[in-house]
């Protein structure tokens, strides 16, 4: 991440923000009752880089992925998913962006029972209306192509995984918010999922934060910051 490079599907620099918060604060309830879940938090992300937060539980990092992912409104601050400042946008131009411009993937893949791995990526973009990458190709790239026609309940946990990332990148996203990923992993299937996720980071340009506990895959992280009561801070 040292030198500006070129990325070579979208012509991103890999400099260019992704996702950017500026002092952003996140309070639930008021008077005596209030909770800080973000507490002035600045973070930038690059196209092309992936971003681990680590935390104890509580400590605002779900609140986190709710803001960046234009789910939550933030208190007060700022939060640009690439040039678009999200405080501008009305509630069904934030649907628009969340559909367009941001992927999520979730601790169990959150795939839809009926559909095989190949439809789960065909029904995307006749949500979005825009033709994204090839199904089959995107399928092939997380090493699926050879599942492609099962159904959900036919893969294992990684395999699942592996189309849940497909399908979060199928939209071409700016972002890619990414919660547990390995949550209900072993350990080999964990390393392999979160380095599946780096290198698809890296090769779409994509901007990526993983939130996680397992503290063994931080390795393939471009970058890892822990939350503590609402704020961030370098992680050792
Ligand atoms: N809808 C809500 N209403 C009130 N308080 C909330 C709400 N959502 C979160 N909080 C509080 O905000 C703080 C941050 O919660 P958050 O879920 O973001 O933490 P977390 O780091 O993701 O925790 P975990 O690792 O357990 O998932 C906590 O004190 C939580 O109780």
């Amino acid at each position: 991440m040292n030198h500006p490079t070129t990325d070579t599907r979208s012509d991103t620099p890999r400099t260019a923000t992704g996702l950017s918060l500026r002092d952003v604060v996140l309070t639930f309830g008021d008077g005596d009752q209030t909770v800080t879940a973000l507490d002035h938090v600045d973070l930038d992300v690059a196209r092309g880089e992936i971003v681990a937060i680590v935390g104890p539980s509580g400590a605002g990092k779900s609140s986190l992925l709710a803001v960046a992912g234009a789910l939550t409104v933030p208190t007060s601050g700022t939060v640009r998913v690439g040039e678009t400042d999200l405080s501008g946008l009305n509630r069904r131009r934030l649907a628009a962006l969340r559909r367009e411009q941001i992927g999520f993937v979730f601790q169990s893949g959150n795939l839809l029972p009926a559909l095989t791995a190949r439809d789960q990526l065909r029904l995307v973009p006749r949500i979005t209306g825009r033709p994204g990458r090839d199904p089959d190709a995107l399928l092939d790239a997380v090493g699926m192509s050879h599942r492609a026609d099962k159904r959900p309940g036919r893969l294992s946990g990684g395999e699942r995984q592996r189309v849940g990332i497909a399908r979060a990148l199928v939209g071409e996203p700016a972002v890619l918010l990414v919660d547990e990923p390995t949550a209900a992993l072993d350990r080999a299937r964990s390393q392999e999922i979160v380095a599946l996720l780096a290198r698809e980071t890296h090769e779409a340009g994509v901007a990526t934060i993983m939130v996680t506990h397992d503290h063994d895959v931080l390795g393939h992280c471009d970058r890892v910051l822990e939350m503590v009561d609402g704020a961030l801070h370098p992680h050792d």
